[in-house]
C-alpha cells in the first residue's frame, strides 16, 4: 500500500470518543443517519490524503508507536505532525492485526486526489435526473472502476465501517456515507445456499418499506436536479417509515421538482438519500421425515447462523420447516439410543451451541411454524424472538419431555420460564403438556395463531416490526432480557454435558427411550 502519508484526523465536529460513542455513531449513521446536517462538504477543502486510524478497545485511541518512531527530520519540524505520523503510520504497517473484538471499529477515511468534478448529470425526460451512483445504476457507477479504496483493501486492513471510505468527488457531484455492509455501491449478493439440511431458500428484500436502509449523499454541486430517489430496484421510497422526519421532508420537496427544491434554500447542500434493501434470510430446516433434529443438522444450523450472522446484509432469519406437518420433533432419539457416552456428549455440546447461538443472536429470528413442535423443536422455537404458529390442532408445541422418562435441563426450563412464567412452566413441564394452537396462544408460548397458508406472511409482518426498531437498541435489550439465562449455561458447560451424558446413558433411560422410539415406529403402522 502507498498510503503514506496519513494523519488521524477527524473532520467531523465533535467526533466519538469512547468505545461506545463509536458504536452509537455507527448505528446512528445506519438508522437515521442524522450526520449530514454537521458534515461538511469537507472533500472539497481537505488535502489529498488518506486518513487512517484504527480504534480497538477502550482507552486506545492512540496506539504506541511503531519500531523505529517518526523520522526525526519530521519530529523535529512539528511534534504534532510527527505524532500524527507515528499513529498513522503505526495503524498502517506497524500496527499487528488484532482480531476486531465486539465494539471495536476501525475507520477509514479515504481523501485521495481529487479528480476533476463532472457536470451535473442529464436532466431526464420528464424533468427527473438522477444521480450517478443511485438507485439501480449504483453498480455503474463512474466511480466503481476506479476508486482507489477497493473493498479488498477495507478488508485487508480490517475495517469494519467506513464512513467516507468510498467518496469519489473526483468522479461524481455525490458523495456517499457508506456503510461497509454495502462496499462497493453494490447491493449485496443475493444469499441462495442449500446444504444438506438447512437451506437458506429465500433472501428477502420484499416491499416492505423496512427493508430499507438509509445511506447519504451530499451533493457538491446543486446539479439541475437530482430527483431520482429510490431503492436498489428504483422504488420510491418518500413512504418509507425508517426515514428520518426530516429526511422525507426533503424527498418530499425533492419529489416537487428542482424548484421547489432550490426555493427551500438548502439546494446546494442538500442531501441526496440511496436506501437500500436489508435483507431477511428464510431458512428452512429439511431432515425429513420429521426434521429431528440429528448431530448434522445441528452442525449444519449453527453453521448457517454463525455465516448469515457474520454477513452484515442481514438483519433478521424467518426459520421454518420444508417438511410437511413437523415444523420439528425434537431432539433425534437415534443419537442417544444406543450410543456411546462420547457421541452423546459430542451431540449434547452441539445442542447447547445452538441454543446459545439461537438466544443470543443479534438477528431478529422469527420462528414460522408450520408443523408439530414438540420438545426440542419447542426450544429452538421458544429462542426465537417471536413465533407464529399454523392455526391447525395436529401442530401443537411444549416441552413433553417427562412423557418420555426424561427431564429437561434448567436452560431448557429457564427458556420455558421466561416465556410464559413460572406457574404456567411449572404446570406445563411437570405434565408434559403439549398445546394445541389456541392454548399455546393463550399460555403465552406464541405470539400469533393465524391460518395455515398466512403462516410466512405473517412471519415477514412480524419481521418488518421488528426490524423498525434499531438495532442497537433491540440487541442492547435483548441481551439483557437473556444474558443471565444463557450465562447460567456459559458456566456450567461441562457439568451440564456431563450430567445429561450420564443420565442418558443410564440403562433405565436408555430402556425408556427405545420403548417411546418403538412406539413412535408402531404408531406409523
Ligand atoms: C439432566 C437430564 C438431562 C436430560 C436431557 C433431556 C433433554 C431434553 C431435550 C429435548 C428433548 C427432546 O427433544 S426428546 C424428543 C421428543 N420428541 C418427541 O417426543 C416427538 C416425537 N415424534 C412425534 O410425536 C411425531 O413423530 C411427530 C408429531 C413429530 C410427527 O408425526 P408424524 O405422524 O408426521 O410422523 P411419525 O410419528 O410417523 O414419525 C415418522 C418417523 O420419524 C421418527 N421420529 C419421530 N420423532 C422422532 C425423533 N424425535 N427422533 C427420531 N425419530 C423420530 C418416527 O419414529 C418415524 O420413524 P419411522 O419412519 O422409522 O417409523
Amino acid at each position: 500500500m502507498d498510503l503514506i502519508h496519513c494523519c488521524v484526523r477527524w473532520p467531523w465536529k465533535n467526533f466519538p470518543t469512547s468505545k461506545t460513542s463509536l458504536f452509537q455513531k455507527e448505528e446512528r449513521l445506519r438508522h437515521y443517519n442524522p450526520l449530514p446536517l454537521t458534515v461538511p462538504a469537507f472533500s472539497n477543502r481537505m488535502p489529498a490524503q488518506c486518513v487512517f486510524s484504527r480504534i480497538e478497545g477502550k482507552g486506545k485511541r492512540s496506539p504506541p508507536p511503531p519500531p523505529g518512531g517518526a523520522p526525526a527530520k519530521l519530529a523535529a519540524a512539528s511534534p504534532v505532525a510527527s505524532r500524527k505520523w507515528r499513529s498513522s503510520a503505526h495503524a498502517l504497517r506497524g500496527a499487528p492485526r488484532r482480531a476486531q473484538t465486539p465494539g471495536s471499529v476501525t475507520y477509514v477515511q479515504s481523501n485521495l486526489p481529487r479528480r476533476p468534478v463532472p457536470r451535473s448529470p442529464r436532466l431526464r425526460p420528464g424533468g427527473a435526473a438522477r444521480a450517478p451512483g443511485a438507485g439501480r445504476t449504483a453498480r455503474s457507477h463512474p466511480g466503481a472502476a476506479t476508486c482507489p479504496f477497493s473493498a479488498k483493501m477495507a478488508l485487508a486492513s480490517g475495517v469494519r465501517f467506513a464512513p467516507r471510505a468510498l467518496l469519489r468527488p473526483w468522479s461524481s457531484p455525490v458523495e456517499l456515507f457508506h456503510h461497509d455492509r454495502y462496499r462497493h455501491h453494490e447491493p449485496p449478493a443475493p444469499v441462495h445456499y442449500e446444504d444438506k439440511h438447512v437451506s437458506v431458500v429465500k433472501v428477502w428484500g420484499g416491499t416492505e418499506p423496512s427493508r430499507y436502509f438509509l445511506i447519504t449523499a451530499r451533493i457538491h454541486k446543486w446539479p439541475s436536479g437530482i430527483l431520482r430517489l429510490g431503492g436498489i430496484n428504483g422504488d420510491d421510497i418518500s413512504e418509507a417509515p425508517r426515514v428520518c422526519p426530516w429526511a422525507r421532508r426533503w424527498v418530499q420537496t425533492a419529489s416537487a421538482g428542482p424548484a421547489a427544491a432550490l426555493s427551500t434554500g438548502a439546494g446546494p447542500s442538500l442531501p441526496l438519500f440511496l436506501l437500500l434493501a436489508e435483507w431477511v434470510a428464510v431458512m428452512k430446516l429439511r431432515n425429513p421425515p420429521v426434521n429431528a433434529l440429528s448431530l448434522e443438522l445441528l452442525t449444519e444450523l449453527v453453521i448457517s447462523l454463525e455465516k448469515l450472522e457474520n454477513d452484515k446484509t442481514f438483519r433478521g432469519i424467518i426459520l421454518t420447516s420444508d417438511c410437511p406437518r413437523v415444523f420439528c420433533a425434537g431432539l433425534d432419539l437415534t443419537e442417544i439410543c444406543g450410543r456411546n457416552p462420547a457421541h452423546c456428549a459430542e451431540y449434547w455440546k452441539a445442542m447447547q451451541e445452538l441454543w446459545l447461538r439461537m438466544y443470543l443472536s443479534s438477528l431478529v429470528l422469527v420462528a414460522a411454524i408450520n408443523g408439530a413442535c414438540p420438545a426440542g423443536g419447542c426450544i429452538i422455537a421458544l429462542s426465537c424472538d417471536c413465533r407464529v404458529l399454523a392455526d391447525n390442532p395436529k401442530y401443537r408445541i411444549g416441552l413433553n419431555e417427562t412423557l418420555l422418562g426424561i427431564i429437561a435441563p434448567f436452560w431448557l426450563k429457564d427458556t420455558y420460564v421466561n416465556t410464559i412464567g413460572h406457574r404456567a412452566s411449572e404446570q406445563a413441564l411437570q405434565l408434559g403438556s403439549l398445546f394445541p394452537p389456541a392454548e399455546a396462544l393463550q399460555v403465552g408460548l406464541v405470539d400469533q395463531v393465524v391460518p395455515e397458508d398466512q403462516v410466512q406472511s405473517t412471519a415477514l409482518s412480524e419481521m418488518a416490526r421488528w426490524l423498525a426498531v434499531p438495532d442497537h437498541a433491540r440487541q442492547l435489550t435483548k441481551n439483557m432480557m437473556r444474558k443471565a439465562t444463557a450465562d447460567r449455561l456459559l458456566r456450567q458447560r461441562d457439568a451440564d454435558t456431563q450430567n445429561f451424558v450420564s443420565f442418558v446413558c443410564r440403562d433405565s433411560i436408555q430402556k425408556s427411550l427405545q420403548a417411546y422410539l418403538e412406539k413412535l415406529r408402531q404408531r406409523k403402522g
